[in-house]
């Protein structure tokens, strides 16, 4: 604590001009000079951002600190290093830590951006489209030069944006679009009054400039209000052609109305309409070939951010933010189906990874600001690299097989590499490993998923800003041709929707059998976490097929999972879901007749021909007859009844038993985490040397600053009374809280959740295939845990050497840290 009270001694006598930062540092006569300048500088460079933070959190009043005791401690918590002290201090911090964070999240959503620094950045440039329904770019620049501003001509560099007084000059990117210094108003201006030009930023006119429709062209614009990229769309077909544009929201759609009215926009056909329920196949559609997409995004999504912290609050915005996810990606779809489709383009406001949907197209190649490995043909904007607001544009291109679209004028179209979704399934979890121990096998073979564990995923998205208004223009001959689309083409193009939208990393089982990296756990149903409601089961998967999320882990023993996953796969047009199913035998004797039954017991449920894949578990290995059993399956798997063969929660030792009698075993399921890592021991390098993949279970918990939970009330599901067991096997509860706080830090400066650390470790584990991550299905008030789950296995989180270190430390110090070395990560 020493550290913060000579920061913040030092930061009050600066304030007092009693002298240069640097001087006060070095005459306070502190032991360790170096940390305590950079805390001082960092903490100064963001006082304004910590004093807003501290004074809408009141923080002041709550702990009855000083201003500047707060901001340095602040800053540590939320921004730098995370927090070197203990103690009473660090326990108040982190009881306020949640709400901290919200406000910081609240100040980047109203600002728009993403990071923290830039909170700092200077004011956006002011964008004005000259609406070219009404007048040219050469009569609104004379216009304007007549009115007393300088024009410097077009601008060719970035930093030709940074203007001031009453200069302006043409855009680099976007010809119709002119630019002005920060907070240069227009409201009272008589082009703006007469609508000929638009107060429309320039991140928001990509959209329209990308898609380019040719006059006379027909077009959708699904979730069009306010009307800003209507009118922009409107100029660019010159205003010819059919320009459909619905929105749900009656009062938006009238202002709409007017802006059109005043932009003199004369193609659209306005609808008060849910986009999602326009007919593809209706014929005045029938000529729609293009569709711009701009759904709606949430701006309290942000709140959620960074809030490891679990409330009810938390989860009912999660829940909410699952569900706009979940519709902006059945929006793309409807987008994808209407039969003549040439080009969509899908756009939000979002400049969250999470919230945005990463996508095919390589668009603009000068643009600063790319979509995230490995999906960098999509553009970001954001204010710092682009001086615009933040804005994520993706373009889907329809190609007819083999043929590619010709490229439009300003923009690149790359090829979508196809990579059609594989079907798959799969399974359940058994017994223990001679390194994973006694206390699992038991518990494990009663409560067969500690999988489920956690998951907490957590789309963050947040409201794309009021936009201002704009029209329309010409520009774009784009077009193409390309004659309409018949179910074949749209079938392709509906794939590179889920390729665009989901990056879900696949690993491909040694049968062949291509599944997600990161699986849906559906212990859940199993019982063990109260009633389930199978219809809202169904519907709750959904969200995940949807989300690329196509692999389900079940077991004939968890409930009605198969029933459920069999009704999900019947009512699902989505090819290539994956299931992997468990066969849990009650110890007995295993004859062909036994197995075969079980296996057609779980195709019957599941609605499939074959299985895709069943991982055996079993009870006691004293009782050899497992041997029985394998033998049969392998039979069983040789006649095309199941694709691949694996076990779950089995030791090292019978993976070596049943490999040496010529059983090819494809997968192990087990239980391996940041507190448990077991598997690390031995399994790891058998399972490498074998071609033999771990799939993993037992996720953490968000537990993090809390006090412990030890009574069944706080414990009230198997899999939180399992994991606080392992917990307390693994170091205890404190321990616990200090790799939380590690995983914190790690998580915040990959803007991700502790889930997301936890899961991408594990992940990144030498033989861990996949990592089960338990879904939460029609269940009141769990939420769903999507975004984290997507997050976790995004090619863009990475773990630097730093994370790990930082983890691994905590780790070391743990009563079991097997194999935590780096020595044995392969
Ligand atoms: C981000 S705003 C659109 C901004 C608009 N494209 C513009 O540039 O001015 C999203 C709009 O989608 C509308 N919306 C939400 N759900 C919808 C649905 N199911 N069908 C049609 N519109 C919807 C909202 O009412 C909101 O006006």
């Amino acid at each position: 604590m020493a550290l913060y009270v000579k920061a913040a001694e030092i930061l009050d006598k600066a304030e007092k001009k009693q002298g240069a930062l640097k001087t006060l540092v070095y005459d306070s006569k502190f032991e360790n000079i170096k940390p305590l300048f950079a805390l001082v500088l960092e903490t100064q460079k963001f006082s304004s951002v910590l004093e807003e933070i501290i004074v809408s959190s009141k923080l002041l009043k709550q702990t009855k600190m000083r201003m500047n005791l707060a901001k340095v401690l602040v800053f540590d918590l939320l921004i730098g290093q995370g927090l070197k002290c203990g103690g009473a201090w660090k326990t108040m911090m982190i009881k306020h830590r949640a709400r901290l964070q919200s406000v910081l999240a609240r100040m980047k959503v109203k600002q728009k951006v993403s990071k923290n620094e830039d909170l700092l950045r200077p004011a956006s440039s002011r964008y004005v489209r000259v609406n070219t329904v009404k007048t040219t770019v050469e009569d609104a620049v004379d216009y304007l030069k007549r009115d007393g501003f300088s024009y410097l001509g077009q601008a060719s560099r970035l930093e030709d944006l940074t203007l001031k007084e009453k200069y302006f000059v043409m855009d680099m990117h976007l010809p119709e679009l002119l630019v002005f210094p920060p907070n240069t108003d227009f409201h009272d201006h008589f082009l703006y009054k007469a609508g000929h030009i638009i107060l429309q930023d320039k991140a928001s006119c990509l959209p329209a400039y990308l898609l380019n429709p040719p006059a006379g062209a027909h077009i959708i614009d699904a979730c069009a209000a306010p009307g800003n990229k209507t009118s922009h769309l409107a100029a660019i077909m010159k205003n010819k052609g059919k320009l459909f544009a619905f929105d749900l929201d009656a009062k938006r759609l009238s202002t709409m109305a007017t802006l059109l009215l005043r932009s003199g926009v004369t193609c659209h056909q306005l609808a008060n309409q849910d986009f999602l329920k326009v007919d593809p196949d209706s014929p005045q559609f029938k000529d729609v070939e293009y569709v711009l997409l701009d759904p709606s995004c949430s701006g309290s999504g942000m709140v959620c951010l960074r809030d490891d912290a679990s409330s009810a609050d938390q989860e009912k915005v999660k829940a909410r933010l699952a569900a706009l996810a979940c519709f902006q990606l059945r929006c793309l779809n409807h987008g994808l189906k209407f039969p003549r489709l040439k080009r969509l383009v899908y756009s939000t406001c979002s400049i969250h990874s999470q919230e945005t949907r990463e996508s095919l197209v390589n668009l603009l190649s000068q643009w600063p600001e790319r979509g995230l490995e490995p999906l960098t043909q999509c553009l970001r904007a954001n204010p710092a690299k682009t001086r615009t607001h933040g804005f994520f544009v993706a373009l889907l291109e329809k190609h007819n097989g083999a043929g590619r679209k010709k490229q439009e004028p300003s923009v690149q179209i790359s090829a979508q590499e196809a990579t059609p979704p594989i079907p798959s399934t799969r399974r359940k979890r058994p017994a223990a490993s001679d390194e994973e121990s006694d206390a699992s096998e038991t518990e494990d073979k009663q409560t067969p998923a500690a999988d489920q564990a956690d998951g907490t995923p957590s789309r963050r998205r947040r409201e794309r800003g009021e936009e201002e208004e704009e029209e329309e223009e010409e520009s774009g001959n784009g077009g193409n041709g390309g004659n309409g689309g018949n179910s074949g083409v749209i079938e392709e193009t509906r794939w590179d929707c889920y390729s665009m939208m989901s990056p879900v990393p696949k690993v491909r089982l040694s049968g062949g059998l291509e599944i997600c990296r990161v699986l849906n756990g559906m212990w859940q149903v199993s019982g063990a976490h109260g009633a389930v409601n199978n219809p809202k089961a169904v519907e709750a998967m959904q969200a995940y097929v949807d989300a690329g999320l196509t692999t389900f882990d079940m077991a004939d023993i968890y409930g009605p999972a198969e029933d459920i996953f069999g009704q999900c796969k019947s009512g699902n047009s989505t090819p290539g879901l994956q299931s992997l199913t468990k066969y849990v035998p009650r110890p007995g004797p295993m004859d062909r007749k036994v197995v075969l039954k079980a296996l057609q017991r779980s195709m019957a449920r599941m609605h499939v021909d074959s299985l895709d894949c069943v991982q055996f578990h079993w009870w006691d290995y004293r009782d050899e007859r497992y041997l029985d059993a394998l033998g049969h399956l392998s039979d069983l798997q040789q006649e095309g009844l199941i694709r691949e063969l694996s076990l779950t929660n089995f030791d090292t030792q019978r993976l070596e038993e049943i490999t040496s009698r010529g059983i090819r075993i494809s997968s192990n399921q087990v239980q391996y985490s940041l507190i448990d890592q077991r598997p690390a021991a031995r399994m790891e390098q058998f399972c490498v040397a074998n071609n033999i993949l771990l799939l993993t279970y037992g996720t953490l918990e968000r537990y993090l600053g809390k006090t412990e939970p030890n009574s069944r009330a706080e414990l009230y599901t198997a899999s939180l009374s399992k994991y606080k067991k392992m917990i307390d096997s693994w170091g205890g509860w404190s321990l616990f809280q200090d790799l939380l706080v590690a995983l914190e830090t790690v998580a915040r400066t990959h803007d991700c959740s502790v889930a997301s650390v936890a899961t991408r470790y594990v992940l990144d584990r030498p033989a861990v295939g996949g990592v089960i991550v338990g879904c939460r299905l029609g269940v009141s008030g769990a939420g769903q845990h999507l975004s984290d789950t997507l997050r976790s296995c995004s090619p863009a989180l990475k773990l630097t050497e730093g994370d790990l270190a930082a983890i691994e430390t905590v780790t070391r110090r743990s009563r079991t840290p097997h194999g935590a070395h780096r020595g044995l990560r392969g």
